[in-house]
């Protein structure tokens, strides 16, 4: 029986294993963690992550032929293939702080592997990593090899988080990077068989190993820019009268551009895609290449720029100041379907209002009020770092109360934001809300989810990202 252990239980490893399992009955599948906390979750009733349709493959797999663990070196010594799935989150001190990726995790990974492995191993990157990271590794894995072969694939995951086990049982394409060399291509071959249990062959693309490592970052980039481009659009439809989703349903016909990922936002977030271009400005600038890092930091200045125009339209419209007003935000994750916070533009809209004195009533069917407070108190980039070697929140804040329902979120609020597009925010009894704040009454919508002249008729001030201002929002002060 083929052995797959795959190290980190985090929102990768825990679904795509689960997956492979539930997929390939003929191979056993263990996934280890340095967190033990995370490993007593995966083996309880309440998974440490919300995703819809987990739990079900979970529950068919578990025992059987898929194992959570945090015997890490065991599992890892039985393996014929190690997936490595751990965090790669962005450097936050030393050179390159701020951009590089931060390999600590990936490193003490691959040096455990080197010291417990007795047999020949292929080692998968599943972590999105620097070009080239493949290099590195392998020079850590063959330092002390003990006569042991290592083959590195770089099979990098594409999957969304709320949509990840819909992704994973139909990829647009898995891709497997690897050597240009017959012992390269027997372990290409060799993963290329698990994936081909589901997948069809037509979908399963394999390259050069740097091609698999830079197709990820590129992929990312190009999702994100995308989203900064409607965003960008935004802006100037609220200058001109345009409408932005009449605007990207005329573009997006056009074949060659295409309809998806054109939602004008308060912004893009997510544990990845900021931390990825980051990554790719570096490579550049390391490469010599500063205009083509320019290039991409744009796509980020963008999405900065995005937030706090937000941010200046609340302030602005409420007479500029938010001070000692109560601010009800709906949704904090950084997309629907998730619990996920990991960079949430609701980070920085809470800060933004937090910053000129508001108070906020938050509420989010998946965010816990721990996780919101330590959110709002920690300091950039370190949110993706394993949970247990995150700084502790030193105290909550003291102008954040979360509640567990959109009613008590919104009463006596002045305004309320929708930051997250939760299929629940569609359907609220706005006129009950309406009744129950204060006047005039404000509604923000981050998402484009809530039909505008409806709430106008029922007597709201509206504003909507991209879509012609309220007369109100009209005659404030223009926003930077
Ligand atoms: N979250 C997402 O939707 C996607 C993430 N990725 C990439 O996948 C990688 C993992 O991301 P997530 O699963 O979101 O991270 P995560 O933070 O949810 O999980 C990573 C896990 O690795 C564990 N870990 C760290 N070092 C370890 C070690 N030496 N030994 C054993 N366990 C260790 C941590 O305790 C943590 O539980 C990142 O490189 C990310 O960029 C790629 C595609 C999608
Ligand atoms: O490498 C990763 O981590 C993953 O990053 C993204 O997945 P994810 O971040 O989970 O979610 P997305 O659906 O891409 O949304 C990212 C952010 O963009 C925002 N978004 C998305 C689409 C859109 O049209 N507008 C928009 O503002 C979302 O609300 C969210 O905040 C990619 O879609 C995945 O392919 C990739 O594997």
């Amino acid at each position: 029986m083929v052995k797959i252990c795959c190290i980190g239980a985090g929102y990768v490893g825990g679904p795509t294993m689960a997956v492979i399992a539930l997929k390939c009955p003929s191979i056993e599948v263990s996934v280890v963690d340095i967190s033990v906390s995370r490993i007593t979750a995966w083996n309880s009733d309440q998974l440490p992550i919300y995703e819809p349709g987990l739990d079900d493959v979970v529950k068919r797999c578990r025992g059987k032929n898929l194992f959570f663990s945090a015997e890490v070196e065991k599992h890892v010594s039985e393996a014929d293939i190690i997936f490595v799935s751990v965090n790669t989150p962005t450097k936050t001190r030393g050179l390159g702080a701020g951009k590089a990726a931060d390999l600590t995790y990936w490193e003490s990974a691959a040096r455990m592997i080197a010291d417990v492995s007795k047999n020949d191993k292929i080692v998968v990157e599943k972590s999105t990593v620097p070009v080239k990271t493949a290099e590195a590794i392998e020079k850590i894995l063959t330092h002390n090899s003990k006569g042991i072969n290592y083959q590195i694939l770089s099979n990098p995951e594409f999957l969304a988080e709320g949509t990840a086990i819909q992704d994973l049982f139909h990829p647009d394409r898995v891709l497997i990077g690897g050597r240009d060399t017959p012992q390269g291509q027997k372990a290409i071959q060799a993963l290329k068989e698990v994936y081909a249990h589901w997948v069809p062959e037509d979908r399963i693309i394999c390259t050069n190993l740097w091609s698999a490592e830079l197709s990820k970052l590129a992929a990312n980039a190009f999702l994100a820019q995308r989203i900064s481009s409607v965003n960008a659009m935004s802006a100037l439809c609220e200058a001109t009268g345009a409408d932005v989703t009449q605007v990207a349903n005329a573009v997006g016909k056009d074949a060659r551009i295409g309809p998806k990922f054109l939602n004008a936002s308060v912004g893009f977030g997510g544990s990845c895609f900021q931390k990825d271009i980051f990554n790719l400005i570096y490579i550049c600038e390391c490469n010599g290449l500063p205009e083509v890092a320019n290039y991409w930091k744009q796509v980020i200045k963008v999405n900065d720029y995005q937030k706090s125009r937000f941010v200046n339209r609340i302030v602005s419209s409420m007479f500029n100041t938010v001070s000692g007003k109560k601010i009800a935000i709906l949704g904090f994750a950084f997309k629907k379907d998730t619990g996920d916070t990991r960079e949430t533009p609701a980070i920085d809209v809470c800060k933004g209002l937090l910053g000129d004195n508001a108070h906020l009533s938050i509420y989010d069917p998946q965010v816990t009020q721990e996780q919101i407070q330590k959110d709002l108190s920690m300091e950039k980039f370190d949110w993706d770092h394993p949970t247990h070697l995150q700084p502790m929140s030193p105290y909550g804040t003291k102008q954040v109360n979360v509640v567990w329902d959109a009613y008590e979120a919104t009463k006596g609020a002045h305004g309320l934001c929708i930051l997250t597009e939760w299929d629940e925010f569609k359907t609220l009894d706005f006129k009950m809300i309406y009744d129950n704040m204060q006047k005039p009454a404000f509604v923000f919508d981050g998402r484009n989810i809530v039909d505008a002249e409806k709430l106008r008729e029922i007597g709201f001030i509206v504003y909507s990202i991209g879509k012609p201002l309220d007369a109100w929002l009209n005659d404030m002060p223009a926003v930077a």
